[in-house]
């Protein structure tokens, strides 16, 4: 496992205090709002169970999953919903809590599909972002650590399904996805 990896690129103590810094000001700009918490599985689910927790304000929560991936490191462009939400979005605030933005072509899919349901508002929340790699346009609200163009994996994200149990993100050696 640790001989697939490169160097930390940033440390669970880092990632503790950004996740706090980004649920507190979570909390002050919806304060008497309904706001529903939308995780995108899998690769958020560690940073949107920590994220929620350092919400100080009422929330629901609900998840989706789209593919765009597979055992790659490059997005197909073409975004399918895997797992649809339980619950409408109709007249709410909804916060897309993402791992991380790359090439940005998942999230514009997402927001527009959640934009087209009625909400009250959109916006979007990610731990990771690579600009770098943008192929198109997105807005981003709340960004918790602009990384250079590296495929990244731990704390929730994966290469092939493996390393999303590590504390700490990790940038994964060419040698694994190129063999
Ligand atoms: N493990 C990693 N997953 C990554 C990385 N960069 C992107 N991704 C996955 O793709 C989507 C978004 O991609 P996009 O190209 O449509 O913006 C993201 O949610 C991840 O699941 C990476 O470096 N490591
Ligand atoms: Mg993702």
């Amino acid at each position: 496992m640790q001989q697939d990896l490169n160097k930390c690129l940033v440390g669970a103590n880092e990632i503790k205090a950004k996740v706090k810094e980004l649920g507190e000001q979570i909390s002050k700009d919806y304060a008497g709002k309904d706001l529903l918490v939308i995780g995108i599985l899998n690769g958020a689910v560690i940073f949107m169970a920590d994220l929620i927790r350092e919400i100080t304000i009422p929330i629901n929560i609900d998840f989706m999953a789209v593919s765009s991936y597979g055992a790659t490191t490059e997005s197909s462009g073409v975004v399918r919903i895997l797992k649809d939400l339980d619950q409408s979005v109709e007249n709410k605030h909804v916060l897309i809590v993402e791992d991380i933005i790359d090439s940005g072509l998942t999230l514009k899919y997402l927001v527009e599909i959640l934009k087209s349901r009625g909400p009250a508002s959109v916006k979007v929340c990610t731990l990771l972002d690579k600009p770098d790699r943008r192929k198109t346009e997105v807005h981003v609200d709340y960004n918790g650590f602009v990384i250079p163009d590296e495929f990244v994996v731990g704390y929730g994200l994966d290469y092939d399904e493996k390393y999303r149990h590590l504390q700490e993100i990790y940038v994964l050696k060419e040698e694994i996805y190129h063999s």
